[in-house]
């Protein structure tokens, strides 16, 4: 008998994600179906969508054997009926406070940087990049937790050394870069380009530093369809270019209309859930009907 989520205490509730408190040591980690576009939160939900991000953390979790917060298995007993198949177990950690990036091309923020002074983060980069082109090698771009609603703050190297101390700071870069590179050639195996993630790190009560968060999945990372890659050309994003193009070009709505957007037809829905198990299932090479949890 699976307990009811009622029974966890909610401790923070992200845009798409909830944490709740299962005990002393342990968290329970919620996806949801919500989607964002454009800073929105949008109206109708993807079905779905929270199991198939779950599914490519674990996979990543597996594929990547970098130790990470995860504290059970997909099916544990201790998650709910509601949330199984979309919720996680992990460790509670002492979270470092800092958004670990990494891009191996260039594109928003990082673009907006570089075009105003030849580099991201503190990192120079050649002259004469434009959108999409490959950074080689990757370059580790760390952010400032931002508040709910606002945009983390890129950072330098440096301020993150005088953040949380430079052997901290070059581990996570060296974690940060290594495991970036490893998920990219995974993905690239399979047709499709890793263009940049965000990582977080805890540490655990023992002091060893563990991958948390979500990993390598659509929402913390720029997924591209390596078929459609060209420099230069506005890269769409894997999963969510179907939401934005109907959004901007065939709702009426616009990102400068001041409200928020429409709600989204059946097709659009179904097309951009079919966008996210297309990327799981070629990137892990699993199906997504095995995957625990009742289908939406
Ligand atoms: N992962 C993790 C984690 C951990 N293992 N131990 C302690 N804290 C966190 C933690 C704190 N904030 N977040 C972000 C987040 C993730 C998921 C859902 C949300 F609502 C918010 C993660």
């Amino acid at each position: 008998m699976r307990p009811e989520l009622s029974e966890y205490t909610p401790i923070y509730s992200g845009k798409v994600r909830e944490l709740y408190e299962v005990d002393d040591e342990h968290l329970l980690l919620v996806a949801s179906d919500r989607i964002s576009a454009y800073d929105y939160i949008l109206d109708t939900p993807i079905p779905d969508k929270g199991r198939v991000l779950t599914a490519m953390s674990v996979f990543f979790f597996d594929a990547l054997g970098v130790p990470n917060h995860l504290a059970g298995p997909a099916d544990d007993p201790r998650i709910p009926e509601p949330v199984l198949g979309r919720a996680l177990i992990t460790r509670r950690l002492d979270m470092v406070p800092v958004e670990c990036v990494a891009r191996g091309y260039l594109t928003g923020s990082g673009l907006r940087e570089y075009r105003a002074n030849g580099e991201v983060c503190g990192v120079p980069l050649p002259e004469g990049l434009v959108d999409g082109s490959r950074i080689d090698p990757p370059i580790f771009t760390p952010a400032t937790k931002a508040a709910v609603g606002d945009h983390d703050e890129n950072v330098s190297f440096e301020r993150v050394a005088a953040d949380v101390g430079i052997e901290l700071a070059t581990r996570l870069r060296e974690l940060t870069l290594g495991v970036y590179a490893r998920g990219a050639d995974i993905a690239r195996e399979r047709g499709i380009i890793l263009a940049d993630t965000k990582f977080e790190f805890g540490h655990s009560s023992d002091g060893d530093l563990l991958l948390a968060d979500e990993v390598l999945t659509p929402d913390s990372s720029r997924y591209w369809d390596g078929r459609l890659y060209e420099p230069g050309k506005a890269l769409p994003s894997f999963d969510k270019q179907i939401v934005r193009d109907w959004l901007t070009k065939e709702s009426g709505w616009s990102t400068d209309a001041g409200t928020p957007p429409p709600p989204l037809p059946d097709d659009v829905v179904e097309r951009t859930r079919a966008r996210y198990i297309e990327a799981y299932e070629r990137i892990s090479g699993l199906s997504f009907a095995d995957w625990p949890g009742a289908a939406a």
